[in-house]
C-alpha cells in the first residue's frame, strides 16, 4: 500500500479527532488556521523552493536566500499580514537568513533595553525595513563570558559622544547573524568606559555600513567569516566579523532603558538588575524551545514515514516483508522523539506565558521572578536542544542509508539545527546558570523563605528525601501523581546531595569547579522536572475532540517513562525508586509502545500529517 493511501486510511481509522489533535499541537485554533494557510502560500510558492539549496554554491545560497526574504517581505507588504503571519513566513520559508536577527534580536533588544525616546527613533525604521539590525555581541575572544568581552565604548564629554573601539585581535566582533553583508547597523555590546571607570558591558547602536551605497563607515572593517557547517544548512547566513577604529557615536546611541551616561558623562544604575542587559537573550531563549519542538516534529514526521512504508526481512510464504516500524527497537526509539516533540511544545507553551508574565512584571518594576525565569529559559533551552539535536539524528539513523541522502530533508535539518546548542548560550553553561540558581534556594532553605514556581517542590524536600515510590504493577507507572512525585524526588535528592558536598570545599566558587559535572546533571533532572509537570498540567486542561486527551495521555506516559528509563541509574541510586519498580517502568513502556503503534497508528501518522505541507516543500 503506498503511503499516501496507508495514510488516508490511518486516518479513516483515527482513535481520535485529527482536526482537533492539529489544534492541541498549534496552541488554538486561530494558531493553527495562521499557521495552515502561511504553510500553504510557502509551500505553494515557486521563489520559496527548498529542494535545490543544498546544490548551489555559498554565492548563489546567499543570493537566493537573500530573493527569498525580499520575495518574504514583498508578500508580507502586499498581504499585509499580521505581525503573527509575518513570523510563521518567515519561520516556513525556514532558510536561516539575516532577518531571523533583525526580528528576533535587534528590534527586542531596542524594545527590551532602550528608554521611550530611543525607541520612538530607531524602531520605526526597523519595522519598515530602513535599516537593518544585527546583534553583535559575541567577540572572537568571548562568547560565553559576556562580562569578558573587551570592545570599548569610551564617553568623550567634549564632544558628547562614545569613542566605539576593537582595542585587541580577540575583541573582533565574531558570529553575528546579518553582519557579514546585509546589516546597516549593529546592536554592539561593549565596556562603559566614563572618566577612566569601566562600568561593564552595555548595549550601544552603531551604524555599520552607508545607506546610499551600503559601503562600510569610516573605522569600520566588516566582513563574512566564511563557510559554516554543512553544504547548505547555515552558510545561507552572513555570520560576520567587525571591527572598530574609534568610531565616534553620539551619546544617546547607547541604550538607556536600563543605565544611563549623563551630558556631564556621570554613569547612573537605574535601579533596574543590571542582568536587564541580557534580556533579549532570556527572549531568544524562550522561543527557541518553541522552535525546539518544530524542528523535532519534523525530524519525527520523516521517520515516521519512513518506518512505516519500509519493509525489511519477515516475509512469509512470499508474503510482504515487515514493515519496520513493527520492530520494538524502532519502536522505542522513535516514539519518545514523538512523545518528546509533544512536550516541548505544552512546555513552550508555558514558558511563553512565563516570558510574558516577566515583561508585565518589569513594567511595573517587580524583579521578583527574574531569576527563576533566567533559570527556566537557560535550562529549557539546554535541555529542549540537546535533545532535540540528538534526535534529529537518531531520526536519521532509524531511516537507513535512505536518512543520509540530502532528499531525506534529515542532513539538512540536523546541519541547520546543531548550533542551536551552542548559540543563545552554551548548553553546558546555561546549565550551571540553573545550578547557581538550585544551591541557592537549597542555601535558603529553612529560612522562611518559600520556594515558589517551578522551585516550589524543594519546599517539600524533607519529604521528597526519603518518600518511596508506591509502586508494586507496571500499571502504577499509569498514574502521573507517582511520575511526579519520582521527578521530584530525583531532581531534589541531587540538588540537596550537590549543595552538601559543596560545604566540603574551602569555597563556593572552589566545590562549584570540582562538582560542575554533578552541578550540571542536578541542573538537567530540575528541567526535566519541569517538563514532565508542564506535561501533566497540560492533560488537566480540558482539551476538546474524541479521543484527543487519551492520546496526549499515552505520549506523556512514553515522554516520562522513557526519560525514566535512560536517567535510571539516578533514580535509583538517589534511593527514589528500587530497581524492581525501574523494571516495573520498563515493562509499562513496552506495553506503552504497543498501544501507539497497534491501537493508535494514526497518532504516528498524524506527525507525519501534521507538517507535511512544508515536507512537500522539501525534496523528500
Ligand atoms: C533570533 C531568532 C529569534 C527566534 C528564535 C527561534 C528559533 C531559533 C532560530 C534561529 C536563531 C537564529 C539565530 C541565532 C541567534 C544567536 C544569537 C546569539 O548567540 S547572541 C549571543 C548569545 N550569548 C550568550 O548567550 C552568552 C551566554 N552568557 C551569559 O548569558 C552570561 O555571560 C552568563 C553565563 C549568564 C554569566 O553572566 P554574568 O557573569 O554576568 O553573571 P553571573 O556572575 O554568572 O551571575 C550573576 C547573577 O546574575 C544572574 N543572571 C545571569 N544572567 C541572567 C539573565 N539573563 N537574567 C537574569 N539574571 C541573570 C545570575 O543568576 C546571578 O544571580 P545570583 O546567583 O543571584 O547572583
Ligand atoms: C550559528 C551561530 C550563530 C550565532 N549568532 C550570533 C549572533 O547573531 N550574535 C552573537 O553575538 N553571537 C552569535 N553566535 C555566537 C554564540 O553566541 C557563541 O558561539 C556562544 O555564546 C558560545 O561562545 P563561544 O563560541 O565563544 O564559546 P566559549 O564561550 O569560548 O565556550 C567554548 C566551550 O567551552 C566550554 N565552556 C566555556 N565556558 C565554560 C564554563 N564556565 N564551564 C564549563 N564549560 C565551559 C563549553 O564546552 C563551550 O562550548 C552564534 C553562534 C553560532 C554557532
Amino acid at each position: 500500500m503506498e503511503a499516501l493511501d496507508y495514510h488516508a486510511e490511518e486516518r479513516r481509522k483515527a482513535e481520535f479527532d485529527v482536526e482537533e489533535m492539529k489544534i492541541v499541537w498549534a496552541g488554538s485554533r486561530q494558531a493553527y488556521e495562521i499557521s495552515d494557510r502561511v504553510a500553504r502560500l510557502v509551500a505553494s510558492d515557486p521563489v520559496f523552493r527548498k529542494d535545490n539549496r543544498t546544490m548551489l554554491s555559498r554565492k548563489d545560497l546567499f543570493k537566493d536566500t537573500l530573493r527569498k526574504a525580499a520575495h518574504a517581505w514583498k508578500r508580507i507588504i502586499e498581504l499585509r499580514l499580521s505581525e503573527e503571519e509575518a513570523s510563521k513566513l518567515r519561520f516556513f520559508v525556514d532558510q536561516p537568513v539575516f532577518t531571523d536577527l533583525h526580528w528576533g534580536m535587534f528590534i527586542p533588544a531596542i524594545k527590551g533595553q532602550g528608554n521611550e525616546e530611543q525607541q520612538q527613533k530607531w524602531l520605526p525604521m526597523a519595522y519598515k525595513m530602513q535599516i537593518i539590525g544585527c546583534y553583535a555581541q559575541t567577540e572572537l575572544g568571548h562568547g560565553s563570558n559576556v562580562q569578558g568581552l573587551e570592545t570599548t565604548a569610551t564617553f568623550d564629554p567634549e564632544t558628547d559622544e562614545f569613542v566605539i573601539h576593537s582595542p585587541t585581535l580577540t575583541s573582533s566582533k565574531w558570529w553575528p547573524g546579518g553582519l557579514g553583508k546585509v546589516s546597516t547597523h549593529a546592536l554592539i555590546y561593549a565596556r562603559l568606559i566614563t572618566d577612566g571607570q569601566d562600568h561593564g558591558v552595555h548595549g550601544f547602536i552603531v551604524q555599520l555600513r552607508s545607506l546610499d551605497d551600503h559601503l562600510p563607515l569610516p573605522g569600520i572593517t566588516v566582513g563574512d567569516i566564511g563557510m559554516k557547517f554543512g553544504s547548505g544548512a547555515y552558510n545561507s547566513m552572513d555570520n560576520g566579523v567587525l571591527r572598530f577604529d574609534h568610531v565616534r557615536i553620539l551619546r544617546d546611541q547607547m541604550l538607556m532603558g536600563v543605565s544611563q551616561v549623563t551630558r556631564e558623562g556621570k554613569f547612573m544604575q537605574s535601579d533596574v538588575p543590571r542582568q536587564l542587559v541580557y534580556g533579549t537573550m532570556v527572549y531568544v531563549r524562550q522561543k527557541i524551545v518553541a522552535d525546539a519542538s518544530c524542528a523535532l516534529s519534523r525530524a519525527v514526521c520523516i521517520a515516521t514515514r519512513y518506518s512505516v512504508v519500509r519493509r525489511q526481512f519477515g516475509s512469509h510464504n512470499g508474503g510482504p516483508e515487515t514493515q519496520v516500524i513493527d520492530y520494538k527497537t524502532q519502536q522505542s526509539r522513535l516514539f519518545p522523539l514523538l512523545a518528546s516533540a509533544y512536550a516541548f511544545r505544552f512546555v513552550g507553551e508555558w514558558l511563553k506565558w512565563l516570558y510574558t508574565d516577566v515583561t508585565q512584571r518589569l513594567q511595573a518594576s517587580d524583579f521578583s521572578t527574574l531569576p527563576e525565569v533566567h533559570a527556566c529559559t537557560a535550562g529549557l533551552k539546554s535541555v529542549t536542544t540537546s535533545a532535540t539535536a540528538d534526535a534529529i539524528e537518531e531520526c536519521r539513523k532509524l531511516c537507513g542509508g535512505h536518512g543520509y541522502l540530502s532528499s531525506s530533508g534529515l542532513p539538512e535539518l540536523f546541519a541547520v539545527y546543531v548550533p542551536a546548542c551552542t548559540y543563545e548560550g552554551d548548553n553546558v553553561v546555561l546549565l550551571l546558570q540553573v545550578a547557581r540558581f538550585l544551591m541557592k534556594t537549597v542555601s535558603q532553605l529553612g529560612s522562611g523563605k518559600k520556594p515558589v514556581g517551578t522551585i516550589a517542590y524543594m519546599g517539600r524536600s524533607e519529604h521528597l528525601l526519603q518518600c518511596r515510590c508506591e509502586v508494586e504493577r507496571a500499571e502504577d507507572w499509569l498514574k502521573p501523581n507517582v511520575i511526579l512525585e519520582a521527578f521530584e524526588a530525583r531532581a531534589a535528592r541531587m540538588s540537596v546531595t550537590c549543595a552538601k558536598n559543596l560545604n566540603n570545599f574551602a569555597n563556593q566558587e572552589e566545590g562549584f569547579a570540582q562538582l560542575a559535572t554533578d552541578l550540571a546533571e542536578a541542573a538537567v533532572a530540575h528541567v526535566q522536572l519541569i517538563i514532565v509537570s508542564k506535561f501533566i498540567e497540560k492533560l488537566q486542561q480540558d482539551i476538546p475532540g474524541k479521543g484527543v486527551k487519551r492520546q496526549l495521555e499515552i505520549l506523556f506516559n512514553v515522554y516520562a517513562l522513557s526519560l525514566l528509563h535512560k536517567h535510571l541509574g539516578d533514580f535509583v541510586a538517589s534511593g527514589c525508586i528500587t530497581p524492581k519498580q525501574g523494571a516495573l517502568a520498563n515493562e509499562q513502556l513496552r506495553l506503552l509502545y504497543s498501544q501507539v503503534h497497534f491501537d493508535n497508528p494514526s497518532l504516528l501518522l498524524y506527525m507525519v500529517l501534521l507538517l507535511e505541507r512544508l515536507l512537500q516543500s522539501t525534496s523528500f
